[in-house]
């Protein structure tokens, strides 16, 4: 009988360990709160600290909690019909394979005719900008809710499952980092689902209240408005066409389902990346067509390298013989895949980060100039897309060891080419 693989103890703790997977737990929700509240005031100065804190029993409403339950429920619905193919994840530890239904893509068309549907009888999207912080609260409670169920289960869950990166032992960690790397109920994968639906939808959705909201006060859409909103849904549709090749990221295949993602997806996604639409309802901006093209013209450069470079990497990790890949150069490794070392992944080691760093930028662009706080998302994600690049390293030097440190020579800047 073949030996069952247990997952070893994690050693290396990231984020600081406990102790900074305490802090996050309370920073991140804060943080939230905080550019929310900030941004709905006038000057939206980011020195103006603490914003005015509204009472607490107003940011719960039973009907708002109602409303994000319904469209949690109704991507799970979604989710669960036999709409598109069934797809392999990779390789386990234990050997074993997970399937996972890709149908994203579907589930976005039914989502836009429910919308649309509720648009034409009458709904008010602008009901999402005018209950903001209620929702954020409730996804808020949310996420606690789920993380805490999620951590509960991961108590009885075989050995075999747990995640790599989030069993350490320690409750507050393992909590935040997920202890169980991919809880389902029956065929449903939680974090799979996650991952892509209420949240990213929920955040293209926002985005559209906020144009709604600016359209009912002044009579029409702004070109910022219009520019954001596009943008933005550019980078949610390609996520959901490409759905297969987030089986290979890392939130799947090493990070844990714990409060860390669960709230990312569900909260910080929907509540913090949709922070420029937000800010251009109270704060409009005039942007002349010249500038305008410019930022059409970065937001196109930087989604170029980013779907170009993830394509490459993921049809060379699913077919290395594939003609769209055959002509670039590789090295060996000891584990018997190859590294690229010509293309994009030639350039600099991440270029994919740096076609969305750069598309942060032509998000907050339209902003203008005048204000920090639309700029918190290029902020964050360079800080983010740094730290998850040496994540990666570490983990690359762990599985390629001597072939690793051949591509980082051949290959020497990580995101910033001649600088980083
Ligand atoms: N908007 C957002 O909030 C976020 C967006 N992202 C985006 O998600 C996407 C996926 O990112 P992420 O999962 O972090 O990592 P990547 O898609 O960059 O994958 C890293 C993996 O790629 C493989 N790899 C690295 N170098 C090479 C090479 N030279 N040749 C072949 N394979 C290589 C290695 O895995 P192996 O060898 O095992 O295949 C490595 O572990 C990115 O575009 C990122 O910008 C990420 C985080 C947040
Ligand atoms: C602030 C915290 C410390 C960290 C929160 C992190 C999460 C918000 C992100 C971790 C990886 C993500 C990815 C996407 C969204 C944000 C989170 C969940 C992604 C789904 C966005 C769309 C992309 O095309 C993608 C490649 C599919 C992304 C995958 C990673």
């Amino acid at each position: 009988m073949m030996e069952r693989y247990k997952i070893p103890r994690t050693k290396e703790l990231e984020f600081g360990g406990p102790l900074g997977a305490m802090i996050l737990i309370f920073l991140m929700p804060a943080t939230v709160f905080y550019l929310l509240l900030t941004c709905h005031t006038e000057q939206a100065s980011v020195l103006n600290f603490p914003p005015p804190l509204p009472p607490l029993s107003t940011l719960w409403s039973p009907h708002t909690f109602l409303l994000l339950l319904a469209w949690v429920g109704l991507q799970a619905a979604l989710y669960m019909l036999p709409m598109g193919k069934v797809t392999e994840g990779i390789i386990l530890r234990d050997k074993s394979r997970l399937q996972y239904r890709i149908n994203a893509f579907h589930a976005m068309g039914v989502t836009a005719l429910v919308v649309g549907a509720g648009l034409a009888a009458g709904l008010r999207l602008s009901y999402i900008y005018d209950h903001f912080l209620q929702l954020a609260f409730s996804a808020l409670l949310l996420a606690f809710g789920l993380s805490f169920l999620l951590y509960f289960k991961s108590l009885f869950a075989p050995d075999t499952t747990l995640a790599p990166g989030g069993n350490s032992g320690n409750p507050i960690y393992d909590f935040f980092m997920g202890h169980e790397l991919n809880p389902r109920i029956g065929s449903f994968d939680l974090k799979y689902f996650c991952e892509l639906r209420p949240g990213l939808l929920g955040w293209a959705l926002v985005n559209m209240a906020m144009l709604m909201k600016e359209t009912e006060l002044r009579g029409s859409p702004s070109l910022a408005m219009l520019l954001v909103n596009a943008f933005q849904l550019l980078y949610v549709v390609d996520a959901l066409w490409n759905e297969e090749a987030i089986l290979t990221t890392m939130d799947i295949v090493h990070d844990g389902f714990g409060f860390m993602l669960v709230f990312g997806d569900l909260a910080w996604v929907p509540f913090t990346y949709s922070l420029q639409a937000y800010f251009l309802v109270n704060h409009p901006q005039k942007l002349s067509l010249s500038m305008a093209v410019g930022i059409l013209l970065l937001n196109g450069l930087g989604y170029c390298i980013f779907r170009s470079a993830n394509s490459q990497k993921n049809t060379f990790r699913r077919n290395p013989n594939d003609p769209r890949v055959t002509g670039l150069k590789t090295i060996p490794t000891a584990t018997g895949r190859r590294l690229l070392v010509s293309g994009w992944w030639g350039f600099v080691r991440h270029p994919n980060y740096l076609g969305d760093i750069i598309m942060a930028l032509a998000w907050s662009l339209p902003c203008g100039l005048t204000h920090v706080l639309p700029y918190f998302y290029v902020f964050y994600f360079t800080v983010l897309l740094i730290h998850r690049e040496a994540r990666d390293e570490h983990q690359c030097l762990r599985k390629y060891g001597l072939a690793w440190q051949e591509y980082c020579r051949r290959v020497p800047y990580r995101i910033f080419p001649y600088l980083y």
